[in-house]
């Protein structure tokens, strides 16, 4: 099947030029039969504003022509009006018919059984604008792609349209018969011919006048089908070129004046010098939007290679195409609609040798991993698909960019004759849409849940695919074998859009045998299929080149081609009917559902886990930091505790160590060793204790608190112990103290014993507080840092001060430790050289020891009563101390003396000389009056007379040493 010849006149031969198009309409009749050239403009002429929106700068006005610029002969006129009888015949359709059927250029070839010569006068009766022109309009319905405006209202005058806004070229030389029979075998759009004979096609403006035509106003708006054509490669203007060709942007019309040529009529033309933004805002521009609405959309370039598919669907770094337009759009849109939420995700293939490939599964490297075979499924709800494809979720339109860059470099692309970079396969690249509404959110989390609940997921679909071009069989082998895939698909493809009007009872498209349509024949076909059967927008943008250079015979064949690309775009308009719909919003996750509702159940159950884990995690945590904080608590417990442990057990050690020493003075051999004495010579009896002399002032480490106020001072010489001499007791009295407080009622030694211990027990109390207190106060400034530095200073300072005092406890406490060490070596000293320890020993008001290397210090003194004649001996308690020259003894004279001591500080206690503290330390009481220090001292004096002098417990105590071993010393 083949395009109906057209009828030309006898005397037009093919290889002629063609005859100039008449200036009027009436002159048609009187066409001359030679020859002419078409006059174009020179240059572009402005178009008037009110002839709409749509025209095209460069090409001539109406006005222009209508003042004889191009001097259009009858027998283009003729021709135009012969050429749209070839056209396929659309659908019959009633409510797209707003032409009137007389003016058709169709009705009146039909009418005239095809006779240019008949249909003249008819086109005499064409409605006319004001001024004067007839009126084409492709569809008056409200169109979903142009929002309600007429998809194309071009006034057409049929004597003058050749002659407004006309852009001629010239035919090639030698051009023939554009009759399908004569064109190129491998053509994509050549069609059988019978095609006409039972239903001739009709062009695509009767088409749309039919009143069975259009399947209805709804669906007519659609289908957008452009012609861009596309400059020559020398950059020549072909608008101000004179020849067969006339193109008229604004008209959306195309015109062959040569053989089997015509006028085209179409939603838009696009001439040579619409740029890309032109070319997507009047073919796509409104799908894309639609398609973001919920319909699905195809947009796909067709044309002969090297024509410029993909020039127009990618264009350049400078001169965008559809696919990044439409991508800023889609964006766009979706910022612009808040209420609603968008999931994109891409997916790139190409059709290659009848094979289908995953551009974006290609390695980027290049490498060649074998893919899975990718095969096309058919689904009722998605349509046709190809399978396994890979998907990507885009975020961005450079995103999207980027991915759909990777699957351009991944195309097959080759040189051929006629395209340096050819496309060797059809490529479609697929966006699909998932929207979701949503509800309002509020700022509560609550109201921000139900915001994410889900209302139904509607899916649509972009399909952006430039198809490779329509060649003739080239010379490289690869090539031809491309070319020849390439071409029977294409031809598969003009076969299925020229069945589509045939439907079957059900209104399933059938083809005249009442078969199926060949959707199957390839795989081009049968992924558009959804698209060419109608439930889908779709936008067909047809390339051509008009301009063909070079020989004859491929110019003729180049014109034979653009032809059949033109028969092709007017087929697609007046066959594919789309009833496309809105895509129903799908509610549930099942396998139906879009990604955005599987991911968003997904999240949902994502979403509710991470909450019971976070809820599991809290409850850990919590346990975890109450673990943690018990056992920090039980860490400072036991830190604590250990400290203090410590502590206590260093002050223990001092303490037993004092009491070692001072054991030593009141120990039971001592004490012992005294009782017998005393037992034997009755004079340290308890009785007799009252007769040591006047007080002692006996040096003493004893603290500050118990002893510092005591009067006579115990000192030992530095050089005493060293140089081994014996030891010069020289008693020192304060001046401030009475020498007879302890004559009078001095406290016994185990008293002064119990007070020393209770005293560092106080000590020991306050040394642990305050090693807690630095502890916390450590703890606090390090944690209080941020607090404030001169708070924690304050802190430190007051920490600092208490550490002082410590310290200075401490002190004591070792002195006091240090004086009682002394006053045991010293009584060692003693023991060595009793007589002259005796005999030196002068006890007067107080008696001073001068310790070994602590003269200098600052010393406490414990008043002792001076020694009285009942003592025997007049020894001192001190004497008491000297060491035995047996060891046993010795122990015993230091335990018989430290209890001795005790009781003298007990009695002292007793007889208010020495006051308890509340913690149990002794102190010697506030200095008093000196009529009451005279009081005191009297009854004092009267108590020594009840108390055993210190000097007679020695002597006894050396007594009964003597006694018991007759060497020793007396
Ligand atoms: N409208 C135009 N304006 C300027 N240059 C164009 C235009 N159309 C196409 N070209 C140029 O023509 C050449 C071929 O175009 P393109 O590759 O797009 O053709 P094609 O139809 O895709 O060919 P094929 O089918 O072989 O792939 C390119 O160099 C391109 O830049």
């Amino acid at each position: 099947m083949s395009l109906p010849v057209l009828s030309r006149p006898a005397a037009d031969p093919p290889t002629s030029a063609l005859p100039p198009i008449p200036q009027s309409r009436h002159g048609r009749k009187s066409l001359p039969q030679t020859p002419s050239r078409l006059k174009t403009p020179s240059r572009p002429l402005a178009i008037p504003s009110s002839q709409g929106v749509s025209s095209t700068p460069e090409l001539p006005t109406l006005k222009n022509i209508q003042n004889g610029r191009t001097g259009l002969s009858t027998v283009q006129t003729l021709r135009k009006a012969v050429s749209i009888g070839q056209f396929p015949q659309p659908p019959e359709s009633p409510t797209s018919a707003t032409f009137a059927p007389s003016a058709s250029p169709r009705k009146r070839t039909s009418e005239a059984g095809h006779s240019s010569a008949s249909t003249t006068p008819k086109l005499k009766k064409a409605p006319r604008h004001s001024d004067g022109s007839a009126l084409y309009r492709m569809s008056d319905t409200p169109s979903l792609l142009n929002a309600g405006v007429s998809s194309s209202a071009v006034p057409l005058v049929d004597n003058k349209r050749a002659s407004d806004g006309l852009s001629s070229v010239p035919s090639p030389p030698q051009s023939r018969s554009s009759s399908a029979n004569g064109s190129y075998s491998t053509n994509a759009t050549t069609i059988e011919e019978g095609d006409d004979d039972r239903g001739r096609p009709k062009d695509a403006a009767e088409e749309l006048q039919s009143p069975k035509g259009g399947k209805g106003k709804e669906h007519k708006g659609n289908v957008i089908v452009s012609v861009r054509v596309r400059p020559d490669s020398s950059g020549h203007d072909q608008s101000t070129t004179e020849g067969e060709w006339m193109v008229d942007g604004r008209r959306s019309l195309i015109a062959y004046r040569g053989k089997e040529g015509g006028d085209y009529l179409y939603d838009n033309v696009f001439g040579t010098y619409d740029d890309n933004a032109r070319v997507y805002d009047s073919a796509a521009k409104r799908l894309v939007r639609r398609v973001m609405e919920g319909y699905h959309g195809t947009v796909f370039a067709y044309g002969m290679t090297g024509t410029g598919k993909t020039f127009s669907m990618q264009g350049t770094t400078t001169n965008s195409g559809i696919i990044p337009r439409a991508i800023t759009d889609i964006f766009s849109y979706i910022r612009e609609t808040p209420q609603r939420e968008f999931l994109l995700r891409v997916s790139y293939l190409e059709i290659y040798n009848e094979k289908i490939n995953d551009l974006l599964a290609t390695p980027a490297n290049g490498g060649s991993t074998p893919q899975e075979e990718i095969k096309l499924r058919e689904d009722s709800r998605r349509g046709v698909y190809a399978s396994p494809l890979k998907e990507e979720i885009v975020q961005s339109p450079t995103q999207l960019l980027r991915v759909i860059h990777r699957g351009d470099i991944a195309r097959r692309t080759g040189s051929t004759q006629w395209n340096a970079r050819s496309s060797r396969s059809h490529a479609v690249v697929q966006i699909v849409v998932e929207s979701r509404e949503r509800v309002a959110s509020g700022s509560s989390p609550e109201s921000k849940r139900v915001g994410m609940l889900p209302s139904g997921v509607r899916v649509s679909t972009l399909s952006l695919i430039d198809l490779a071009g329509s060649e003739r069989a080239a010379d490289d082998k690869e090539r031809q074998k491309e070319g020849a895939h390439i071409n029977k698909s294409l031809l598969t493809l003009g076969t299925v859009i020229s069945k589509l009007t045939s439907k079957d009872k059900n209104g399933n498209p059938i083809d005249k045998d009442g078969k199926h349509l060949p959707y199957r024949d390839s795989k081009l076909t049968r992924l558009l299929q959804p698209a060419l059967s109608g439930s889908s927008l779709v936008s067909i943008l047809c390339t051509i080149q008009i301009g063909a250079s070079g020989p004859s015979t491929a110019a003729t064949t180049h014109t034979m081609e653009t032809l059949n690309t033109l028969k092709f775009a007017a087929r697609a308009k007046n066959n594919i009917v789309s009833h496309a719909k809105k895509a129903t919003e799908e509610v549930g996750s099942g396998v139906n559902a879009g990604l955005l509702e599987r991911y968003r159940s997904e999240i949902a159950t994502l979403r509710s886990q991470l909450e019971v884990q976070k809820k599991s995690a809290d409850a850990k945590e919590e346990k975890v930091e109450e673990v943690q904080l018990e056992r920090e608590a039980a860490n400072r417990h036991e830190e604590q505790m250990l400290e203090m442990q410590l502590a206590r057990t260093a002050l223990k050690e001092r303490i037993e160590h004092l009491n070692r020493l001072i054991l030593c003075s009141k120990s039971t051999g001592v004490n012992s060793g005294m009782t017998s004495a005393l037992g034997n010579h009755g004079r340290l009896s308890t009785g007799t204790m009252g007769d040591i002399g006047p007080t002692r002032s006996v040096r003493s480490s004893a603290s500050h608190s118990t002893l510092g106020t005591l009067g006579p001072t115990v000192s030992r010489h530095p050089s005493m112990a060293s140089m081994g001499a014996t030891p010069t007791f020289s008693p020192v009295v304060d001046d401030d103290e009475d020498p007879g407080e302890l004559g009078d009622g001095m406290a016994s030694l185990q008293a002064q014993n119990r007070a020393l211990q209770a005293d560092l027990q106080d000590k020991n109390r306050y040394i642990a507080t305050l090693e807690k207190r630095l502890l916390q106060a450590r703890r606090s400034s390090h944690s209080r840092t941020s607090m404030g530095f001169s708070r924690a200073m304050q802190d430190d300072a007051d920490t600092q001060k208490q550490l002082d005092e410590k310290d200075a406890a401490i002190a004591d406490l070792q002195k006091t430790v240090a004086a009682l060490r002394s006053a045991v070596r010293q009584r060692s000293i003693a023991d060595m050289t009793p007589e002259s320890s005796s005999a030196e020993f002068k006890p007067k008001k107080g008696l001073h020891i001068q310790l070994d290397g602590e003269a200098s210090e600052p010393v406490r003194s414990v008043s002792l009563p001076e020694p009285t004649k009942s003592s025997p001996g007049g020894l001192s308690p001190l004497t008491l101390l000297l060491p035995q020259k047996n060891g046993d003894k010795k122990r015993r004279s230091v335990d018989e003396m430290s209890k001795m001591l005790d009781e003298m500080i007990q009695d002292k206690v007793e007889s208010g000389h020495l006051v308890k503290g509340k913690s149990g330390s002794v102190r010697v009481p506030p200095r008093s009056t000196s009529s009451q220090r005279r009081h005191s001292r009297r009854a004092s004096s009267a108590h020594t007379e009840s108390v055993p002098p210190l000097n007679n417990m020695i002597s006894a105590i050396r007594e009964r040493d003597s006694m018991e071993e007759p060497v020793s010393a007396t």
